[in-house]
């Protein structure tokens, strides 16, 4: 082609693209289940055919599954929102148990970085939709079960949509946010369907069920949503493997428990799991707060309402520090690239993440060590900086080295530097400036 493809032109034909590769996708699907034999009648069970009595004769011939607790999850119908890492081996768990339908909601693709805990994306599907990496590796892992996957954001209106075409047994909430956390809540008070919550960060993991026979519900225990700058994911805080594959498990056990009407469902209780010391806890809840606004006696929550909003207009919003960097100290990284080599660059990450990769000649100097001795910071800075007048602030995304900047701003007002922070930070800088930097 002799000219240059407008952006528009492009995006038209990624669009384009992403359309085949869906239909693709989608008749791959239909071929794959066309294949698969069908299930052959057995003369002496008129319940389960002859391949799923011995698919699932170990958990069968358990008393607390028996046929009764096997049938009823033949008959259950199970929602999974999030296949990342905890809603990879709640899912292989309920496929391989035999939960008869299985609704999988990410609107997420796999990522290299998300495959050392996501066990059911391999490296063939990098940039392929996380549901239907899911929905292949499971699909082969147990044919007889109807799995759909669905690529799309749980919001205000799919989750509506969602619970209105189907009666869902229960919900697992694998999830990374506090947002979805509180949709999820309501709409499962709203439809009066117990919601199995997980959490796993770093080397910790959290589970509880919500809205189980007379239990709290996530705003009985959590009213008012907590401050952005506590929340901590596996993005920013990272997390071992294994963890989530604990906790997502678990999730699994929690909702076999609930469709074969186990005693002992974890709620009222909130189960952690230290991967430290290998050691779980059980910590008492409240029983269920009779003011919370959405299952309390009388309730003001009657309809999903805007969670983005109600998260950032939390009581703690107003001890967020003001932002006081000026437009002019804000600069983009194709800036920083030309004028890196005569200045100091302070990277603010922690420590480990500056060993893991970093810019040569740059300093670290951690955000967390900064904000603790300000004015030590300024001494070191000021002495840094004899040979030059331009200082540049990074991180991985240009947050920390903002409120950095923030922090310091005061302190080098009388001094002859300028300081800057670099947008985007080290992700803009991959992206932009240098491929062979990893994004991570
Ligand atoms: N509202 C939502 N609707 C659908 N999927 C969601 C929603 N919120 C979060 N998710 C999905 O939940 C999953 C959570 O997975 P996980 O906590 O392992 O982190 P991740 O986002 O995949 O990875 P990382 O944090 O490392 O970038 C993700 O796949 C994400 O796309
Ligand atoms: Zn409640």
């Amino acid at each position: 082609m002799d000219r240059n493809l407008q952006k528009s032109e492009v995006d038209e034909l990624k669009q384009d693209i992403q359309k085949l590769k869906d239909e693709l996708r989608r008749k791959e699907r239909l071929l794959f289940e066309l294949q698969q034999k069908p299930l052959e009648n057995c003369p002496y069970n008129n319940i389960f055919k002859r391949d799923e009595i011995v698919r699932y004769s170990r958990q069968m011939i358990m008393s607390e599954m028996g046929t009764d607790g096997q049938e009823a999850l033949k008959n259950s119908n199970v929602l999974i929102v999030g296949i990342g890492g905890l809603g990879c081996p709640a899912a292989l768990y309920l496929a391989s148990s035999g939960v008869g339908k299985l609704t999988l909601v990410d609107y997420d693709t796999v990522e290299l970085s998300n495959i050392h805990r996501q066990i059911l994306h391999s490296e063939e599907n990098i940039d392929i939709p996380k549901v239907d990496s899911a929905y292949a590796k499971l699909k082969r892992l147990n044919h007889n079960i109807k799995i759909v996957p669905l690529r799309q954001l749980i919001n205000n209106t799919t989750v509506e949509r969602l619970m209105k075409s189907t009666k869902y047994d229960v919900v697992l909430d694998c999830t990374d946010n506090v947002a979805t956390r509180y949709l999820l809540n309501d709409a499962c008070v709203l439809n009066n369907i117990p919601l199995v919550s997980g959490s796993a960060l770093q080397m910790e993991g959290q589970l509880t069920v919500y809205h189980y026979m007379d239990g709290p519900c996530y705003r009985c225990l959590f009213p008012v949503p907590p401050p952005p700058e506590t929340v901590t994911n596996c993005g920013d805080g990272g997390v071992l493997g294994p963890i989530p594959g604990v906790i997502g498990t678990l999730q699994a056990l929690e909702a076999i428990k609930i469709i074969i009407k186990s005693e002992g469902i974890l709620t009222s209780r909130f189960l952690i799991f230290d991967g430290a010391s290998s050691t779980f806890r059980n910590v008492k809840l409240r029983k269920r707060n009779k003011d919370c606004e959405v299952c309390g006696d009388s309730p003001t929550i009657l309809t999903l309402i805007n969670y983005e909003q109600f998260c950032r207009s939390s009581a703690h919003d107003k001890v967020v520090d003001i932002n006081i960097v000026k437009p002019e100290q804000q600069v983009d990284v194709e800036y920083f690239e030309k004028c890196k080599g005569t200045s100091l660059v302070i990277d603010v990450r922690p420590e480990l993440e500056f060993k893991m990769c970093s810019l040569p000649s740059t300093i670290n100097y951690p955000f967390t060590k900064l904000t603790k001795n300000v004015g030590g910071f300024t001494e070191f800075l000021k002495n840094q900086a004899k040979t030059t007048e331009n200082v540049f602030f990074i991180c991985r995304r240009g947050n920390d080295s903002q409120r950095a900047l923030n922090y310091i701003q005061n302190d080098v007002i009388d001094s002859n530097l300028n300081v800057y922070n670099v947008k985007g930070g080290l992700r803009d800088y991959a992206l932009k400036i240098d491929s062979n930097f990893p994004i991570y």
